[in-house]
């Protein structure tokens, strides 16, 4: 559905799997950041692989009703993102966005461009990174890469992420001061920047009541999410003088005209580097699953993994979280008199995942009762 790197596309072999990016009944599909909201699911739908990090544009609960994995690749393009922080953090610190606009400006000979230079400098006077203190809003994948290389830049880094994983905490430098809320990290920090998921909870997380408490001349960076900040909010801020830049990777019709946001065209992964890693990863997820019914890396299901056990049948099943669903399903297969070689079931949240493997061949009569048993999102058989 977007265009995914020929390195990712090349993992599945055309002997087995036909590509393309118009197709009414596919099993599986790949995107980037096309919009899904709206998309009628084909029946035929197995799985989705995101070959990048956020998931807000799939229906992630659509699919998990129809017992469809959402796959993303984690961390595969987070080096590039923070080196786009990284430069953003620089431009703003350097009002380079401006003194280039301001040098693109001038003409005449070299020495009337020199004078006119050396006239017009003083008003692109910056500030240094050292003893600068940076505030990053989530610590996952990318903001835990900024907050370890601004640490590098020997900058102070106040980090703020109520559901910190135990990797990332491992990945964090230890000097890393820990926040408690976000309005803290923004009431400490001269530069903030924000690496949360849009979720209905981090919808507006920067708003005018939270930047009415920010230090003053903040410089607020944002290459996760356009919805993560109110765009009228920041505008208001930077009038008042209490925000001093806004680096974003989301144009706006709020920002046209100003000098003090710097807004780049979602190019936060836009590197070759990220594109293969993301869509090598999401490949390989989702030809796992359809070839295996082995979960890695989804944002709905339970990792799971089980070898192949025999030459049977392999029976997988999605259901609801809720009692008695595995007596049925092994109950199904002891009733046409085939044994199971090895099971492995687990759940997450509201949702359940069976993978079976099963002493033969599994008769077509028992996958229709399973499928119309009621709590049975969705049930395949791997030959
Ligand atoms: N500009 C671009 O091209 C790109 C943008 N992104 C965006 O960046 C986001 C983050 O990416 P990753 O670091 O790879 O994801 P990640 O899943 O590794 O990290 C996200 C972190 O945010 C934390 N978090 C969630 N809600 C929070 C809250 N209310 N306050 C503080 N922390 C909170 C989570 O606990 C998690 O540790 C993605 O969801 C995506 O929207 C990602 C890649 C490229
Ligand atoms: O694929 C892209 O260019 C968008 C990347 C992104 O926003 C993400 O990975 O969340």
């Amino acid at each position: 559905m977007n265009n995914i790197s020929a390195r990712g596309l090349d993992r599945f072999p055309r002997e087995q799997f036909e590509i393309a990016s118009e197709m009414s009944n596919p099993d599986a599909v790949l995107l980037r950041s096309a919009k899904l909201h709206d998309w009628d699911i084909p029946d035929t739908l197995k799985a989705v692989g995101r070959a990048g990090a956020g998931v807000n544009n799939i229906p992630v609960d659509a699919m998990s009703k129809r017992g469809i994995p959402v796959f993303n690749a984690p961390g595969a393009n987070a080096n590039a993102v923070k080196e786009l922080v990284l430069g953003g953090l620089f431009m703003a610190a350097r009002c380079m966005g401006p003194a280039w606009e301001f040098s693109r400006g001038l003409t005449g000979t070299n020495a009337e461009m020199n004078q006119a230079a050396e006239a017009g400098k003083k008003q692109f006077t910056g500030f240094e990174l050292p003893g600068r203190t940076l505030g990053v809003i989530g610590l996952g994948a990318i903001g835990v890469n900024v907050a370890n290389a601004a640490m590098a830049l020997g900058m102070r880094v106040i980090g703020y992420d109520p559901q910190i994983t135990v990797r990332s905490a491992w990945n964090l430098e230890a000097g890393v001061r820990r926040a408690h809320s976000v309005d803290e990290v923004l009431a400490a920090a001269d530069v903030v920047t924000l690496h949360v998921p849009e979720t209905d909870d981090t919808r507006g997380l920067i708003n005018g009541a939270r930047l009415a408490g920010s230090r003053e001349g903040q410089v607020l960076l944002n290459f996760a999410r356009a919805g993560i900040v109110d765009e009228t909010a920041v505008v208001k801020a930077l009038d008042q003088g209490r925000l001093r830049t806004y680096v974003c990777d989301f144009p706006a019709a709020a920002f046209e005209g100003r000098t003090d946001v710097i807004a780049l065209p979602h190019i936060g992964a836009s590197t070759n580097e990220a594109q293969e890693n993301c869509a090598v990863m999401a490949a390989d997820e989702v030809r796992d699953y359809l070839e295996t019914g082995n979960i890695v890396n989804a944002v709905n299901f339970p990792e799971l993994m089980l070898p192949r056990n025999g030459s049977g049948d392999r029976l997988t099943v999605a259901n609801a979280n809720v009692p008695n669903m595995l007596g049925q399903i092994s109950s199904a297969v002891a009733e046409a008199d085939l044994n199971i070689a090895d099971m492995y079931n687990k759940s997450r949240g509201d949702l359940a995942y069976s993978v079976v493997d099963i002493d033969g061949k599994l008769p077509d009569d028992v996958v229709t009762r399973l499928r119309s048993t009621e709590g049975v999102l969705a049930v395949r058989v791997i030959e």
